[in-house]
């Protein structure tokens, strides 16, 4: 059994549908990127993992069914979730944002304060500026850092690399392989940035206007013409 397993999800805001018939699964241990252009419907598949659009289909996690789950449940459940634009509380300290994510899983504060700040001093060089002062990769790192202080088993980051320096976007690529290699943990990314995602995943779905256009191997996709031409131009 696949640690996520989505079938045949469908997602819809009010009358308008985002995602058509959307199947995926993801094994433990794995990290799987969804590449796509803006507006492909690649938040709404996490927001719709999260339990927060209106759904009909199956995703289930280690064989849970999450669909008619609310959002906190499916935190406690093991998802972290790093939205897209970071979302922190502007004018708290970076220390609390942080605490913000510990609310289900407070018998691990300090073990997962240590993973964090291991991954990212920054965080705890700042730990006591608020977050409307830092960086833009700053503050991605902290929307990480707090989406790992649920203790999670499997970590959705939606585009972290929107807006930040190529040297930053680096930084956050071998804090989240290293965080895969020593911890295990299972990673899904999101990605406009195509090449950034080509460096992390072992394998990636394509999504277009809702749907699954194609999946495979980096190698897999580097040898698809089409592919080539509209993700790279060549
Ligand atoms: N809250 C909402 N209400 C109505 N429609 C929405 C809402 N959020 C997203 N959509 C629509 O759903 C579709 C998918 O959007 P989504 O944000 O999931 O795409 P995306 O791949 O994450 O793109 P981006 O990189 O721009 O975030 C788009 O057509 C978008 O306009």
């Amino acid at each position: 059994m696949a640690l996520l397993e989505i079938e045949n999800l469908n997602a819809f805001y009010g009358m308008a549908q985002s995602l058509h018939d959307v199947s995926l699964s993801v094994e433990e241990g794995e990290i799987v990127g969804i590449i796509g252009p803006n507006g492909a419907g690649k938040s709404t598949l996490f927001d719709s993992i999260m339990g927060m659009t209106r759904t009909t289909g199956s995703i289930r996690l280690n064989g849970t069914e999450l669909t008619r789950m609310q959002p906190a449940a499916i935190v406690r459940l093991g998802i972290g979730y790093a939205p897209e634009r970071a979302h922190l509380f502007p004018y708290m300290s970076v220390r609390d944002n942080l605490l913000v994510g510990a609310y289900t899983s407070r018998d691990r504060i300090e073990a997962n304060l240590k993973l964090v700040h291991e991954l990212f001093p920054v965080l705890l060089e700042r730990r006591n500026q608020e977050t409307s002062t830092q960086s833009g990769g700053e503050r991605q790192m902290a929307s990480l850092g707090r989406a790992l202080m649920t203790s999670p088993m499997l970590l959705l980051v939606d585009e972290p690399t929107i807006g930040l320096a190529p040297k930053v976007c680096l930084d956050i690529a071998a804090a989240l392989r290293k965080l895969n290699r020593e911890t295990g943990l299972t990673i899904v990314i999101t990605e406009q940035n195509v090449n950034f995602a080509m460096t992390l995943a072992n394998y990636l779905h394509v999504l277009e206007t809702g749907e699954i256009r194609t999946r495979g191997t980096v190698e897999e996709l580097r040898s698809d013409e089409e592919l080539n031409r509209a993700y790279f131009g060549q």
